[in-house]
Parts: structure tokens; sequence; C-alpha cells
């Protein structure tokens, strides 16, 4: 990585897992910032992942090898024409934005293709904010990176680099198949996850029984209806054309279910299910960021205040670290479970044969 000096505008969840990946693997690296909360800038400041904490765009800019745009999709692109005139030669403006055309034709709009490489780290959460940011959120997912028709080996290089310096696999890509792509596997199942959510809420009895029985199937498919409102507005205004496309496609393949049900065709509804299940099997778990599933396991454990507290306890007193916790929500009453993942083998086999000793009731996954 040859970026000494590093701007990010925006430091939230996924400003914030960048610059903390930069910082484990380049501590030198200096690092400015700048975003809405100062408080926020201010733990990062402390947490010694920023350097310089910025009060806008200004010349301090003028200092930085790459600039990196990490607020909602359509603030990123609005910031472009703020930061031109402080841009040093040879220095690089990319994004993190869920949708790429929008910024690539704000890009050619202002002149700036030789200057800029998209980016979209294929990873997140429904979380928010820099005090939800990881080192380990952008492990082992993909990273794309969108060049431009000027852009350099020598600039795709410097991103390919950055995108391995946080533990993250680069994969440059169209930005316009990008936006194809990114519309079916993250901004459809969005809309599908949030107008089920809404469904369920216009169709619940006045007890709330939808809301108190509903169990993990709806919970799994649901967890991203808690994804940040202004963020998913503009990602689905900077790629209307695309999802409106595959969600009238979703549509009619709902309307053929719908058709099927009433006409009691069991072979087709055997079907699809058979179908989705060896597709979905088929999928790769590796590269989805922060749970690594080769060491994980997972506990049975009551739902009692100080639990989770006390199992980490006994980890840390043998040396042994966590790499993430999972809780499984699913549940309402009693036990609950949680999903453990260590970074090696040897690591995981360890902590089992401790909580062993200490009867936890452990399931291997
Ligand atoms: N959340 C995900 O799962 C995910 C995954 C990949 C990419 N992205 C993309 O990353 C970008 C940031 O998302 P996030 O999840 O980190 O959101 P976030 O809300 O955690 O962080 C956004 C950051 O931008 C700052 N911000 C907001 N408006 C601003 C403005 N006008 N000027 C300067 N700073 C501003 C906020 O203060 C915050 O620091 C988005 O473009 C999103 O599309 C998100
Ligand atoms: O895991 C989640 O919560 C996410 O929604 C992450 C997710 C997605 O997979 O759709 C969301 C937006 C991004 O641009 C990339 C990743």
């Amino acid at each position: 990585m040859s970026e000494a000096s590093i701007a990010f505008i925006g430091l939230g969840l996924i400003g914030g897992s960048i610059a903390r990946g930069i910082k484990r693997m380049n501590p030198d690296t200096k690092i400015m910032a700048y975003m809405r909360s100062k408080s926020r800038l201010l733990k990062a400041r402390e947490e010694g992942i920023v350097d310089v904490i910025l009060d806008g765009i200004g010349e301090e800019l003028n200092e930085c090898d790459l600039i990196f745009l990490c607020a909602p999709v359509e603030f990123n692109a609005d910031y472009l024409d703020k930061i031109k005139p402080f841009l040093k030669p040879g220095a690089i403006i990319t994004d993190v934005g869920s949708t790429k055309t929008d910024i690539h034709e704000a890009v050619i709009r202002l002149g700036l293709e030789h200057c800029f490489i998209g980016g979209h780290p294929m990873a997140g959460s429904e979380k928010t904010g820099f005090e939800n940011s990881s080192v380990h959120l952008l492990e082992n997912a993909y990273y794309i990176i969108t060049p431009t028709a000027l852009s350099t080996e020598d600039q795709i290089n410097r991103m390919v680099d950055i995108g391995n310096a946080i533990g993250s696999i680069p994969l440059v890509l169209d930005y316009k198949e990008h936006d194809f792509v990114v519309a079916a596997i993250s901004h459809l199942p969005h809309i599908v996850a949030s107008s089920l959510v809404n469904l369920v809420k216009d169709s619940d009895n006045s007890q709330e029984l939808m809301k108190r029985l509903s169990a993990g199937g709806f919970k799994d498919i649901t967890r991203i209806a808690s994804s940040s409102p202004e963020m998913w507005e503009q990602i689905c205004m900077t790629n209307s054309g695309n999802l409106s496309l595959i969600l009238k496609r979703y549509i009619d393949s709902l309307n053929d279910i719908v058709k099927v049900l009433e006409d009691k065709d069991n072979q087709y509804i055997h079907r699809l299910f058979e179908t989705s299940r060896d597709y979905r099997d088929s999928f790769s778990e590796k590269a989805r960021g922060l749970i690594e599933p080769d060491y994980t396991f997972t506990v049975n454990m009551a739902d009692e205040v100080g639990a989770i507290s006390t199992l980490a306890v006994i980890l840390a007193a043998k040396g042994i670290s966590i790499r993430n916790i999972g809780i499984n929500h699913n549940r309402e009453h009693g036990e609950g479970t949680l999903r453990i993942a260590f970074y090696d083998k040897e690591a995981m086999d360890n902590a089992w044969k401790q909580l062993e000793r200490y009867h936890y009731d452990l399931i291997p996954n």
C-alpha cells in the first residue's frame, strides 16, 4: 500500500471499518476524516483511527493520496465538485457507495475520470455508525472496483492493494454491470424485507399476534429491514431502472405462485423449493465478512443477564480470542443460542474444550 495520507468523507460503518483495516495494516498512514457528528470523530481520534479531524472540505485535502467518499450515495456524488479544487496531482478519489452508475456519470460530467475509481465492499450490516465499524467487517468479502474509461493500470492496482490491505477480495467490474447485479442480490432483497415487514404490520391484529409469534424464518429474512432509511432511499433512487426491472420479474414469479396455489399444483411448489434449495446450497459461504465459517460453533445457553460476558471471561482467561459472536434472537424465552467464530482451528478446539469443562451445551456448525 503506497498511500501515505488518506481522507475519509463520512466515517460510519463502512468508512470506519476501512479506516480500521488501513491502520491495522499500516499504522503510519495519516488518516483525516470529516463527518456530521463531531463526537464520533473525537471518539475515532481517541481510538487512534483518525489523526486529523476535518471541519469540512478544504486545503488539508491537498496532502491526501486517496480520498474515500463514505457517506450515503447521493451525498458522495455531491462531494466530487467540492473536492475537485483541492485535489493533489496523482491523488485518487474513490467511494464505497452501493450504486455506481450515478457517481460515475457525475464523474464524467465533472471531467474527473482520470482521478476517480469507484469501489463497493460487498459486506455490511443493518447497523450504522462508526461505533458499529469493525476491522473484521470487510474481511473475506468481495471489494468491487469500478474503473473509469481513463483509469490506469497503476491506479487500479493501488485500489486492489487497498482491498487486499483490509483483508477483502478485490474484484474489478464494469460499473453498469455492477448495478444490475446488486439490484438482484442486494437492493431487491432490501425491498422484499421491508415490504414483508410492513405487510405483517398492516395485517396484524390488535393483540399483535403476528409480531409476537414471528420466529426464525421471518426474522432471518427480515433482519435487513432495520437498515438506514436515509441510505436505502438514496440507493433505490440511484438504481431505480435496474431495481424496477428485477422487481417486476419478481412480481411475475410471485403471481405464478399465486396461480399454482389456487390450482393446487403441488408439483410446481415442490420444484420451487427443490430448485431454490439446490441453488442456495451451492453458494460459497467463504466470502461473507464478519463470521468465518470454518472456525465456528454454537452454544445453547440460558438467556440470563451476564451470560455472554461469563463465557467471554472463561475464554479470555485461557487467552482465546473471539473473532465474532452472533446472537440468535429467534427464541423469545428460556434458552438462546450464540454462534461464536474464532480465528483458527486451534482456538476453536481449545475454546470447545474449555466450555465443555464448564458444562456448556455445545453444537458443532
Ligand atoms: N451498510 C452497508 O451494509 C453498506 C455496505 C457497503 C457499502 N455501503 C455504502 O457505504 C456508504 C456508507 O454507508 P454506511 O453503512 O457506512 O452508513 P453510516 O450511516 O454508518 O455512515 C455514513 C457516514 O456518512 C456521514 N454522513 C452522512 N451524510 C453526510 C454528509 N452529507 N456529509 C458528510 N458525511 C456525511 C455520517 O455521519 C456517517 O459517518 C453508503 O454509500 C452505502 O451505500 C453500505
Ligand atoms: O448484511 C447486510 O446487512 C447488508 O445489507 C449488506 C449489503 C447487502 O448484502 O445487501 C448491503 C448493502 C451493500 O451495498 C452491500 C452489502
